[in-house]
């Protein structure tokens, strides 16, 4: 049968599961036989380096740069991504085309019911900056441990002894058939990343085929708020190894986005929240509140 459609995916187990569901959408919307949708495994130099932190192998596009590159030489017609990991400034010829319903947002502690039933000292597992932070703010007393690897690795880790607890985000979980594992933190104890939960599907700007092809499958809710929490990324020079929390709701015509920005150690932080009908300017207005209140040991982390 003829192929109709690329999509680019890297090959860890979650990363499969979001392009076969953005594959199903696609069948669905276009009246699509499975077999007509490609899934092409495209390696990046995040999967191969599993034993160091982020930001020691380069930090940025560890994730994207590959999947950048076979979609510009046009190898793929699309690029599946878990947003989160998007880099906040992308490619001029590439472009965030839609978005698939957004999951669970919230982040799930393994290994405790709780973050305040966590015992004194206990070590915690997590190579998120913004985890790492939101953890020691609440518990200065935790050690908190380098965890890396794809959502099995971590489990494994963990089940090996490495750490006392570790935190999931519940959509990748929840997608790799994981739902019992762990307890939801409430977004309002532990506000998650920005974009956390949201699979997206990134096109070639002069493509407009494939952009015609995937915008049957967006969530306009969820490309609004994942777009402002992006916007505010990138009014305050972050990206995805900052230390910002960050999620926006839609009532109607209205966008409320609630963000914090914590020092790495936990020590000192500054959250806000800002509300209106145009996302990118509510991102704007709350990015330069929260630099102007910012205490200055959370302000030099950020480069706007
Ligand atoms: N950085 C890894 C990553 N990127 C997306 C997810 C989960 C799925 C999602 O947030 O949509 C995860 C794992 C995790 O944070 O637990």
């Amino acid at each position: 049968m003829a192929i109709n459609f690329r999509l680019g995916t890297r090959g860890s187990p979650l990363a499969l599961t979001q392009a076969a569901m953005v594959r199903d959408a696609l069948c669905a919307a276009h009246g699509w036989a499975a077999e007509t949708v490609a899934l092409v495994v495209i390696r990046t130099t995040g999967d191969r380096v599993q034993d160091r932190p982020l930001a020691e192998i380069g930090g940025k596009a560890l994730w994207t740069k590959e999947l950048d590159r076979a979609l510009l030489e046009e190898e793929i017609d699309a690029a599946v991504h878990s947003m989160k990991d998007v880099e906040t400034i992308r490619p001029a010829a590439i472009r965030i085309a839609a978005m698939l319903p957004r999951a669970d947002v919230r982040d799930r502690l393994i290994g405790a019911d709780t973050v305040a039933a966590l015992p004194a000292g206990a070590v915690v597992g997590t190579s998120s900056p913004r985890r790492r932070a939101q953890l020691l703010r609440l518990r200065p007393d935790l050690s908190v441990v380098t965890f890396r690897g794809n959502v099995d690795t971590r489990l494994a880790k963990l089940a090996a002894g490495e750490a006392q607890a570790t935190l999931l985000a519940a959509a990748g979980l929840d997608r790799l058939g994981r739902d019992g594992v762990g307890r939801p933190i409430a977004t309002d104890d532990m506000l998650p990343a920005p974009a956390q939960g949201a699979v997206g599907i990134e096109v070639r700007h002069a493509d407009h085929r494939a952009a015609l092809i995937v915008a049957a499958i967006d969530d306009p809710a969820t490309s609004a708020c994942v777009a402002a929490e992006r916007a505010l990324l990138a009014h305050l020079g972050a990206d995805c190894h900052s230390p910002v929390a960050a999620l926006a709701a839609l009532s109607g015509a209205m966008l409320t986005l609630r963000a914090e920005l914590i020092a790495e150690d936990g020590s000192a932080w500054v959250e806000g929240s800002g509300e209106g009908t145009d996302g990118a300017l509510v991102a704007a207005e709350l990015a330069a509140d929260l630099l102007a209140r910012a205490p200055a040991v959370v302000r030099q982390l950020f480069q706007p």
